[in-house]
């Protein structure tokens, strides 16, 4: 398996703040990452520096083979793909969703005169198919529900079929049953062999996908833990992790943590 995604000793800092501190971190073709930590924790920096749009103030970084700082990163941005928040704010509300996930093929948010051939669009009702909200086609963007806006952008990530698939915080502001929804959807994905190198940061541990295989944890921007779920998300990582003592349990492929009440 080739490394799709390398990173040596990665600092980041602004001014006196320290957003990365020496981050040293592999991420294989096949590979599926949760990276894991508190509010303020460095996940989306590190996700940035993963996306090719944030340069390490020290240290290398390396993204589907090519060394950031060597090589244009406009020709390598469009063989990722990313959803956060920032990106989902750029999406005009009266933008029509087909056109939200085939506009990606042109890296542009906003359907702006661009022509689109018959097969861009049939990929993008496939993938709209894919993370179930083919239905949505011709609504705008503007009128779907925050989980359905998730859904759409996941679709809009995949469209140019990238060799890596980062996903910031995606079932933020979901209720319940949006979560559960979009953590089937993604563990489809997950166990899909086509699918890419996948990345995907939450703050809870419910939130991982069956089929994930690997856990990245970060504090204050350094790394705690990292390695193949089953054997580094233990209840003593997450614990240094959040700063507080955490009963960690596992059932039929999900994980659950809640603070320890007694010690001992
Ligand atoms: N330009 C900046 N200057 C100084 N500090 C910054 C700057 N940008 C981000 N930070 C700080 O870096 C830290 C890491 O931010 P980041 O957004 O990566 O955290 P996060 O783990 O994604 O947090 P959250 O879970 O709240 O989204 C935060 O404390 C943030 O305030």
């Amino acid at each position: 398996m080739s490394a799709v995604l390398e990173l040596a000793e990665v600092t980041i800092r602004r001014g006196d703040a320290v957003l990365l501190d020496r981050v040293t971190w592999v991420v294989k073709d096949g590979e599926r990452w949760v990276v894991l930590g508190s509010n303020g924790a460095g996940k989306t920096t590190l996700l940035q520096v993963a996306a090719a749009q944030m340069y390490p103030t020290s240290g290398a970084v390396g993204v589907l083979g090519e060394l950031i700082g060597t090589v244009d990163v406009f020709d390598l941005r469009p063989r990722i793909g990313l959803t956060s928040a920032a990106l989902a704010e750029r999406i005009p509300r009266d933008e029509k969703v087909s056109d939200v996930v085939v506009s990606a093929s042109y890296a542009v948010v906003g359907r702006w005169r661009e022509h689109y051939d018959e097969l861009d669009h049939e990929r993008a009702a496939a993938l709209l198919r894919e993370v179930r909200v083919e239905k949505l086609a011709d609504r705008t963007f503007g009128t779907l529900s925050e989980g359905e806006r998730k859904r759409v952008q996941i679709a809009r990530a995949l469209m140019t079929d990238p060799e890596l698939l980062l996903l910031d915080e995606p079932a933020a502001g979901l209720d319940l049953g949006g979560r559960e929804d979009l953590v089937s959807t993604l563990s489809v994905l997950a166990y899909d062999p086509n699918s890419p190198a996948t990345v995907l940061v939450s703050h809870h541990v419910e939130e991982i996908p069956p089929g994930f295989t690997h856990v990245l944890m970060l504090r204050e921007g350094r790394v705690m833990a990292s390695g193949p779920i089953d054997t580094a998300l233990t209840a003593e990582a997450l614990s240094a992790t959040f700063g507080m003592p955490l009963v960690l349990e596992r059932h039929e492929g999900r994980f659950a943590a809640r603070r320890r009440l007694h010690r001992g």
